[in-house]
């Protein structure tokens, strides 16, 4: 049996575990921006495909591979599958459900902690010998502290309820708005009130997207919802670029419709020099924080989800059904 793993190689090995599949399987490295050509080439006839979960695999690879049984993705995320013509193939798209969530929640709370005390800012002027700049700017803005914030997040899913167990302690009050509301002991248990989204939209200080990308959610933070955010606010990005419009968020920042952003996820990815959100002027660069797509791969994170994964892949080859299918087989 063969395997195909499209990311990197390094990685992979670091954490694999110790299990008897992978001793019987052959294993075949692409790297994550491989063309369709050089997939096929290196694994045409693999039986299983494991994935970063910011690679591409599309439609006219997957039609190719007929021995092809399941494509598990390595994270959370599985936004770059063609996952309906894997179904109509009969083949199963799983993701390692939940197993970051604690992990990205974390990310979450460090760029909504680091935008509100400015330290990007403060750590460049302390360094250059400016003290006092970084107090006077701060005492001019204004220090709010966590627990003085109403934080909306966007999406109830693992990742939010594990930012708000962690919030819970800061003493904030947590909003959340999801397609489909929570039942009321969810509610009561993760202590977050349900708010529609327009209204969640106008009143947080700080606005956590959660949700996954789909048609529904590319470029759902546009200029009408930055516009109405407060002129205080701001934005919290771990989910992925797609869902914000960098032309929008770029305006809100140079405009002051919002006060900054903290972005674990930029669209496109990987970022590139040009993008527009690392070319703001001079006066307001520091107003958006970057973290470069690192919330959810913690040491902890690779070890529970590689586990998972082989045995999850494991299963499938063994012509049972896995757990945590997304593609609705
Ligand atoms: N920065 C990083 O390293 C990481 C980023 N991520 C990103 O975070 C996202 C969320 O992860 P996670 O919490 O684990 O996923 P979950 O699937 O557990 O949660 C996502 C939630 O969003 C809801 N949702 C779907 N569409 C909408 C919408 N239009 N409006 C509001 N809510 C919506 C889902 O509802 P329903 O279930 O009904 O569809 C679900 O409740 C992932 O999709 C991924 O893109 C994930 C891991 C790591
Ligand atoms: O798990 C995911 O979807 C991720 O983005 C991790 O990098």
């Amino acid at each position: 049996m063969k395997i195909l793993i499209i990311g990197n190689e390094d990685r992979y090995r670091k954490y694999m575990p110790d299990l008897e599949i992978i001793r019987q399987i052959t294993m075949v490295f692409c790297p994550r921006g491989a063309s369709d050509e050089e997939l096929l080439a290196a694994a045409r006839d693999a039986d299983a495909i494991s994935i970063d979960p910011i690679a591409r695999l599309s439609g006219n690879v997957i039609r190719q591979m007929p021995k092809l049984k399941i494509i598990q993705s390595e994270g959370v995320g599985f936004n770059g599958i063609d996952c309906q013509t894997a179904k109509e193939k009969g083949i199963f798209v799983c993701n390692c459900k939940g197993a970051n969530a604690g992990a990205v929640a974390e990310q979450a709370i460090l760029l909504m902690l680091a935008l509100l005390r400015s330290i990007i800012t403060g750590d460049r002027l302390e360094r250059e010998g400016r003290q006092m700049e970084v107090k006077e700017r701060l005492m001019y803005e204004g220090i709010a502290e966590l627990g003085d914030c109403k934080i909306g997040l966007i999406g109830f899913g693992d990742i939010a309820k594990a930012a708000a167990k962690r919030l819970l302690p800061f003493e904030c009050e947590i909003l959340y708005y999801d397609k489909n509301r929570a039942p009321q002991e969810l509610e009561e248990e993760y202590h977050v009130s349900y708010m529609e989204l327009d209204k969640m939209i106008s009143t947080c200080d700080i606005i956590s997207l959660h949700c996954p990308v789909t048609p529904e959610t590319v470029g759902m933070v546009n200029a009408e919802f930055l516009s109405n955010m407060k002129t205080t606010a701001y934005l919290i990005n771990t989910a992925r670029g797609d869902i914000v419009d960098n032309q929008a968020l770029y305006d809100a920042i140079v405009m002051g419709k919002i006060r900054g952003a903290g972005l674990d996820t930029v669209y496109p990815e990987p970022t590139t020099k040009d993008n527009i959100l690392l070319n703001l002027p001079e006066e307001c660069k520091e107003r958006i924080i970057f973290s470069p797509h690192i919330g959810g791969i913690t040491t902890s994170f690779f070890r529970r989800a590689h586990l998972f994964n082989w045995s999850n892949v494991e299963t499938a080859l063994n012509g049972k059904r896995p757990q945590h299918i997304v593609n609705g087989l």
